[in-house]
């Protein structure tokens, strides 16, 4: 038998090179500026701030922050969808929709994107019962294929001019 620890509070973790702190917890909605602003620096794929709002009042449970000295250096926003699965063939499944990922450039390499993402997932099957959990990535985006892969997503089709510069992604999908 397998016991689920739920956890619900804030959880701190020591960075990979040895002494940075950072703590992982659900965000709320004071965070929404600062997740905005990182969006905006990090990724191309920019939302307006009712989007956020929208999947932090609809899935609180899997929109993650990450915080190092009382600042928000990270955020995994993500949804919860019924549809076809990704990874068994004609079967409808509720699976879960990694939305956004980023983390700022001087908080990089420390396995905060790993953690967050490793809680949003969870969240995703305790609390919204997906079995499954899918994303988009750019086919050029070394950095977060790799991290995904470590997460156990393997790569299962190609969206042909995804992004609005004309680039494909990949589908990328996990069982949970
Ligand atoms: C669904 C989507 O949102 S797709 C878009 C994802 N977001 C972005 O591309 C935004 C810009 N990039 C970022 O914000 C960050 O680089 C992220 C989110 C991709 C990774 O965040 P980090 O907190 O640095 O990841 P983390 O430290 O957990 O890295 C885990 C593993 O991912 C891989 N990885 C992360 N960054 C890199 C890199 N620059 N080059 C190669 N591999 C990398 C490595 O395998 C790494 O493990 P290691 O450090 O032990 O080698
Ligand atoms: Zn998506």
């Amino acid at each position: 038998m397998t016991i689920e620890v739920i956890i619900d509070g804030p959880q701190k973790f020591t960075g990979k090179d040895g002494k940075t702190e950072f703590i992982i917890r659900e965000a709320t909605l004071k965070d929404i500026n600062d997740v905005v602003a990182i969006n905006r620096k990090v990724l191309p794929e920019n939302y307006p701030v009712w989007f956020f709002v929208e999947h932090l009042e609809q899935f609180p449970k899997a929109f993650i922050v990450a915080e190092v000295g009382g600042k928000i250096v990270g955020y995994v926003m993500s949804r919860v969808e019924y549809g076809w699965s990704n990874i068994e063939r004609g079967k409808v499944v509720k699976k879960g929709h990694i939305v956004s990922v980023g983390v700022l450039p001087e908080a990089r390499r420390l396995g905060i994107a790993t953690a967050m993402m490793l809680r949003a997932m969870r969240a995703m099957k305790i609390y919204y019962s997906a079995t499954e959990v899918y994303l988009e990535v750019r086919v050029s985006n070394t950095p977060a294929i790799s991290l995904y892969e470590k997460l156990g997503y393997k790569i299962v089709g190609r969206i042909p001019r995804y992004y609005s510069d004309g680039e494909d992604a990949y589908l990328m999908a996990c069982p949970l």
